[in-house]
């Protein structure tokens, strides 16, 4: 069984309640959305076969105890839960970060699914597959990429439907970075005192020139 990788590397994790920790990153190959701000084309294809054992050893290597698995979209490979699965028994943490349009109740209970809901300036917001709301679980968080008013009010407008399952501090609200000012997106949340993490992307701040492996 083999994936399509995009790349492997050790960072310090830019987005998510987990931000600031070290982590190894695999990227998968690959995604089914197009969104008008992704800065992570270069993944939509290219990227090199690995088997999940080789994989693995790759990670083993980096002597981190922590994984995301992100892409391009990692759900669109159906060999990533078996990754997952292969991570959580060596006793690595998982988490995953995925767009929201596809089945996350084929990951691992184990792992932790920091889910999407895009917004309408994505373009990709119809994509949405509503189902996975009621999969979610305490430790998945669920996210918003904000790029203008309008994708702030949409947020906002879908909170009630998350508030019994998503703690605040797993509610992640972040700017479309050189879109939206990260202070306009500050405002917004304590003006309307919502209950939920501003997220800024760490990596970008401390890497502002590299826009890959970082
Ligand atoms: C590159 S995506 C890969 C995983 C999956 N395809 C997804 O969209 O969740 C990882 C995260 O980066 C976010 N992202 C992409 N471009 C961004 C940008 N310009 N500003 C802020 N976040 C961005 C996505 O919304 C997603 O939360
Ligand atoms: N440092 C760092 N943290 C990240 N968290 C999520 C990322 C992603 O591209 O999914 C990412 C990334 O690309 N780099
Ligand atoms: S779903 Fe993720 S990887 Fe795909 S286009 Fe959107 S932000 Fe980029
Ligand atoms: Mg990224």
């Amino acid at each position: 069984m083999s994936l399509t990788i995009s790349e492997i590397f050790h960072s310090i994790q830019g987005e998510s309640s987990w931000a600031g920790l070290p982590f190894v990153f695999v990227r998968l190959t690959g995604c089914n959305l197009r969104c008008r701000y992704c800065d992570t084309r270069y993944a939509y294809d290219g990227g090199q076969p690995m088997t999940v054992d080789a994989i693995l050893q790759r990670i083993a290597a980096f002597g981190c105890p922590r994984v995301l698995l992100t892409g391009g979209e990692p759900l669109l490979q159906g060999t990533t839960p078996q990754l997952a699965e292969a991570l959580s028994d060596r006793g690595y943490t998982v988490t995953v970060e995925t767009n929201g349009s596809l089945d996350i109740g084929v990951l691992d209970a184990r792992c932790h699914r920091i889910m999407d809901i895009k917004c309408p300036s994505s373009g990709m917001q119809h994509h949405q597959r509503w189902a996975n709301l009621d999969l979610l679980a305490p430790g998945d968080e669920v996210k918003f990429v904000v790029a203008d008013r309008d994708d702030f009010q949409y947020a906002l407008d879908i909170l009630p439907r998350l508030a019994a399952r998503q703690a605040a501090e797993r509610i992640l609200f972040s700017p479309a970075q050189g879109i939206l000012p990260p202070r306009q997106l500050a405002d917004w949340l304590l003006a309307t005192r919502t209950e939920a993490r501003l997220q800024l992307q760490l990596h970008k701040i401390l890497w502002p020139d590299q826009d890959r492996g970082v």
